[in-house]
């Protein structure tokens, strides 16, 4: 018997049955909808977070050739370096799902990933505040695609400690095709046993076109890096960023003693003999800025072509300049410019408009730019001595004059 009718008549059995598919239909239109306004809301937000910095604040004004321009994140940028943009975009945003726990730190290094998310000494605009991959947001559109692929590194920051690689490689991820690890692999000093496979996992993902990098400065002191390196790839960039080898062993020790203030002084280490004046170069401090020996060990593996040798003073005096270098050197357009820099002052440093995944200002961390104890100018008259000689066959080495030695 067919139920009654809301009236208490008896309906004809066609009515009911045409007004309930109607309901149905009506009802999964509008979960239909709905859905794809979620969906819709979900991937705009995506696209006005904080992508890969290209970027200006203050305005964004567009400076530069064609091609070689400035960009502003958001439309502009899009319309100017469309592709690499979204695609950096949506890789970084897969990326952040998929963000691994920081290699294995020793006492003295750095932290990758602390560095990241450290906080800022004020920008220019103001806000006081650091940017931190760990704002990123999960669950977006990009992550429902699976793009990209993880590949070796085609390009290495392989030294030196110290020299401001950190910081170099924090100004080159702004480009929109370098993608780079953010913590420091130590694969070919410390973990080569666990092979090229567990290496490749550790890289972001890329697309074509786009540059693989790490950067593990020990590797510029490490007898067996340039063959294994080779072995990897023999057509390898490798980018050395040296600085003053004096400097850069103070900033060494103030490194260490910042870990153990309990170590005796950088005079009392820096000789075996004081007396004497005798050097004691099997102090890694000393031994590290000793450039022209240890890179002779890679010339036996690779063309000194294939070698970019960064000034760690011009970094922080003419960070574009130097940028515009290692630019060229790995063969991408020269986005990163002028205009994506500050000086901080609090900070005392070049600092990013925008980095990578951000549109805050970011500068480096509190590890990078410490202050350095007063030397005993006598030790560093003789630290300048020792390495006189070094430096010049350096400089005739890679054809560069550095100005260490004044
Ligand atoms: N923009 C900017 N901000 C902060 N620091 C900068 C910058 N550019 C270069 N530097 C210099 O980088 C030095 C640290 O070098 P590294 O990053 O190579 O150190 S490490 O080997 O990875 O520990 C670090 O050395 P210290 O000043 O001795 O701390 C800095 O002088």
């Amino acid at each position: 018997m067919a139920p009654l009718g809301p009236a208490g008549a008896l309906p004809t059995s066609a009515e009911p049955l045409s007004r309930s598919i109607f309901r149905k239909f009506l009802l999964m239109l509008c979960s239909l909808l709905t859905s794809l306004y979620v969906f819709y809301c979900l991937a705009e937000r995506c696209q006005t977070l904080s992508g890969p910095v290209v970027g200006l604040s203050g305005g964004g004004e567009e400076a530069g050739a064609p091609g070689r321009g400035v960009l502003a994140g958001g439309p502009r940028e899009l319309a100017v370096w469309p592709a690499a943009a979204q695609r950096k975009r949506l890789l970084q945003l897969q990326q952040w799902r998929r963000r691994r726990p920081p290699a294995r730190r020793d006492n003295g290094e750095e932290a990758a990933w602390e560095e990241e998310s450290a906080g800022l000494a004020g920008g220019p605009g103001g806000s006081g505040a650091g940017s931190s991959v760990a704002e990123a947001p999960q669950g977006t559109l990009a992550l429902l695609l699976d793009e990209g692929s993880k590949q070796l590194p085609q390009a290495i920051i392989i030294g030196v400690k110290k020299g401001g690689t950190r910081a170099l490689l924090e100004f080159l991820r702004v480009h929109p095709d370098v993608r780079a690890v953010g913590a420091e692999p130590h694969f070919f000093d410390r973990s080569y046993d666990k092979g090229l496979a567990w290496y490749r996992d550790l890289m972001p993902r890329t697309l074509d076109g786009q540059i693989t990098m790490e950067k593990t400065p020990s590797y510029f002191v490490t007898r067996e890096a340039p063959a294994r390196i080779s072995a990897m790839c023999k057509d390898t960039k490798l980018i050395v960023v040296v600085r003053d080898p004096v400097t850069r062993a103070i900033s060494d020790y103030t490194q260490t003693l910042s870990k153990r203030p309990d170590i005796p002084t950088f005079e009392s280490l820096t000789f075996k003999n004081r007396t004497t004046g005798l050097i004691d170069t099997s102090w890694s401090a000393i031994q590290i800025g000793i450039y022209a020996k240890h890179l002779e060990h890679w010339l036996r593996h690779f063309p000194i072509r294939q070698m970019l040798f960064v000034s760690g003073e011009r970094l922080i005096s003419d960070p574009a300049g130097e940028l515009g270098r290692v630019q060229d050197f790995l063969g991408l357009k020269r986005i990163i410019t002028d205009k994506h820099f500050y000086f901080n002052k609090t900070k005392g440093f070049p600092c990013l408009k925008k980095a990578e995944g951000s549109s805050r200002p970011h500068c480096l961390g509190k590890t990078k730019g410490r202050t350095h104890p007063e030397i005993d100018r006598e030790v560093v008259r003789r630290l300048r001595e020792f390495y006189r000689p070094f430096n010049l066959k350096f400089y005739q080495m890679t054809g560069h004059d550095f100005g260490w030695d004044g």
